[in-house]
C-alpha cells in the first residue's frame, strides 16, 4: 500500500468518543472508552492492540453502530454513525464488513449460502447473487468447498467463509474482531496473508483488534495501543515499534520477538541489586540499521563493559530489521551501558538483577 493511499480523509475518525456502561446497584459507571481521538487512514491496515478489558471490542463495534458512544462522534467516510438509524444505518453497515473470532457462520447453510446471506438481506436479485458469490469463493480459495457445511470445514476455512461473507456487499472498510485468535500459527499466517492481499487488491481499509503484537507486526501498517479505555500511543507501525513511548507498548513489543529471560535466570531475578557484585539483566531493542551494528563489542572496547548474551532474536517489520537481545552485565555499570546504547539509537530496559 502506497503512502499516498494513506493520506487524505481518514476512513474512520473517532472524535472525542467516550462510552460509559452504567453498573447495576448504582455503583458508578464503567468507563469503557475515555475521550478517544483516532484517525484510521484509508487503505491502511490499522491494528488496535490492548489487553483484555482495555476497550477494543467496544471501539470496534462503534464503527458499524453495534455500540453507540455516550458522547463524541464516529465518522465513517464522512458520515456520523452515532445518531444513524434506519436506512442511514443500513447504508453505513453495507460499507462496513466484519469478521469474528468464532466466525459466526450459520451451521444449517452451506459455504455458498453463508456468503450469499448479506446479499439476500440487501435484496439483491438471485441472478446477481450467484456470480458474485462464486467470485468471492474464488477470491478466498474455497472453490472446492462451496457446497460444504461449516461443520465440515477447518478453522482457517471457516474464517475464509467469514471473510468472503464480510466482503459480499463490497464494503470499503473491514472490521476484524480477533479474527485469528482461535487459529493455529500456520493457519493464522495464511489468514493474515489473505487479509493483506484483499487490502492490496481491493484497496479496502482494515481495522483489526488484537491482543497479539505479532498480528500487528505481520500486517499492520498502522497501530494504536489502547489501555484503560484510552489510546496511549498511535502511528505508523514502524515508527511506533522503533520508538515506543508508553510502557504498555514496550511490554507488547517485548512479546513480539518472543525473546524472554531464560527460566533459570528469571527465577533468581530481583527488582533491585543485592550487593555490589549483582549483574543487571538488560533488554536491548535494535531497530533499522542498528540491528547489525556490533554494539556490544563497542561497549566492551570503548567502555570496558563486558556483556553475556542470555537470549536474542531478529525479526523484520516490512523491510526493516527489528531485534531484541537480553544480556547481563555488571550492575553498577548498567546506567552507563544504557546511556551508551541509547545514544546509539537503541532502546534499553533493566528487567532486574541477579546475584
Ligand atoms: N455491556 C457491557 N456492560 C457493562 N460493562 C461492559 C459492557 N461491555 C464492556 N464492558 C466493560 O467495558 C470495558 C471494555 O470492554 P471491552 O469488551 O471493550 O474490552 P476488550 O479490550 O475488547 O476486552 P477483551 O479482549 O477481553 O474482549 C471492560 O471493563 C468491560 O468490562
Amino acid at each position: 500500500m502506497t503512502e499516498a493511499a494513506h493520506r487524505g480523509e481518514p476512513a474512520i475518525s473517532f472524535q472525542g468518543v467516550t462510552r460509559l456502561y452504567p453498573q447495576k446497584g448504582g455503583a458508578g459507571d464503567v468507563v469503557a472508552l475515555d475521550d478517544i481521538w483516532l484517525d484510521v487512514p484509508q487503505g491502511a491496515i490499522t491494528g488496535i492492540i490492548g489487553r483484555s478489558g482495555a476497550g477494543k471490542s467496544t471501539l470496534l463495534r462503534l464503527v458499524n453502530g453495534l455500540e453507540r458512544p455516550s458522547s463524541g462522534k464516529v465518522i465513517v467516510h464522512g458520515r456520523d454513525v452515532a445518531p444513524a438509524e434506519g436506512a442511514e444505518l443500513r447504508a453505513i453497515r453495507r460499507e462496513v464488513g466484519m469478521i469474528f473470532q468464532h466466525f459466526n457462520l450459520l451451521s444449517s447453510r452451506t459455504v455458498f449460502d453463508n456468503i450469499a446471506l448479506p446479499l439476500e438481506i440487501a435484496g439483491a436479485p438471485s441472478a446477481q447473487i450467484r456470480p458474485r458469490v462464486s467470485e468471492l469463493i474464488d477470491l478466498v480459495g474455497l472453490t472446492a468447498q462451496a457446497n460444504r457445511y461449516p461443520a465440515e470445514l477447518s478453522g482457517g476455512q471457516k474464517q475464509r467463509v467469514g471473510i468472503a461473507r464480510a466482503l459480499a456487499t463490497n464494503p470499503r472498510v473491514l472490521l476484524s474482531d480477533e479474527a485469528t485468535s482461535a487459529l493455529d500459527p500456520d493457519t493464522t499466517r495464511q489468514v493474515l496473508e489473505l487479509l493483506q492481499n484483499i487490502n492490496r487488491e481491493l484497496g479496502l481499509t482494515i481495522l483489526l483488534i488484537t491482543h497479539e503484537m505479532a498480528v500487528v507486526r505481520d500486517i499492520g501498517t498502522h497501530v494504536a495501543v489502547i489501555e484503560g479505555g484510552r489510546i496511549v500511543e498511535a502511528g505508523e507501525t514502524y515508527a511506533v515499534f522503533s520508538r515506543p513511548q508508553h510502557p504498555t507498548t514496550r511490554s507488547f513489543l517485548t512479546g513480539v520477538t518472543g525473546v524472554a529471560v531464560p527460566g533459570f535466570i528469571a527465577g533468581r531475578m530481583t527488582p533491585a541489586p543485592q550487593g555490589e557484585g549483582a549483574q543487571a539483566v538488560l533488554q536491548i531493542t535494535f531497530i533499522g540499521d542498528h540491528a547489525t551494528d556490533p554494539m556490544l563489542s563497542r561497549l566492551a572496547v570503548d567502555r570496558g563493559i563486558e556483556t553475556n548474551i542470555l537470549a536474542g532474536a531478529i525479526e523484520e517489520i516490512g523491510p526493516n530489521p527489528f531485534g531484541s537481545l537480553i544480556v547481563s552485565l555488571p550492575g553498577p555499570r548498567a546506567a552507563e551501558a544504557q546511556a551508551f546504547l541509547n545514544r546509539h539509537g537503541m532502546m534499553t530496559e533493566v528487567l532486574g538483577y541477579v546475584g
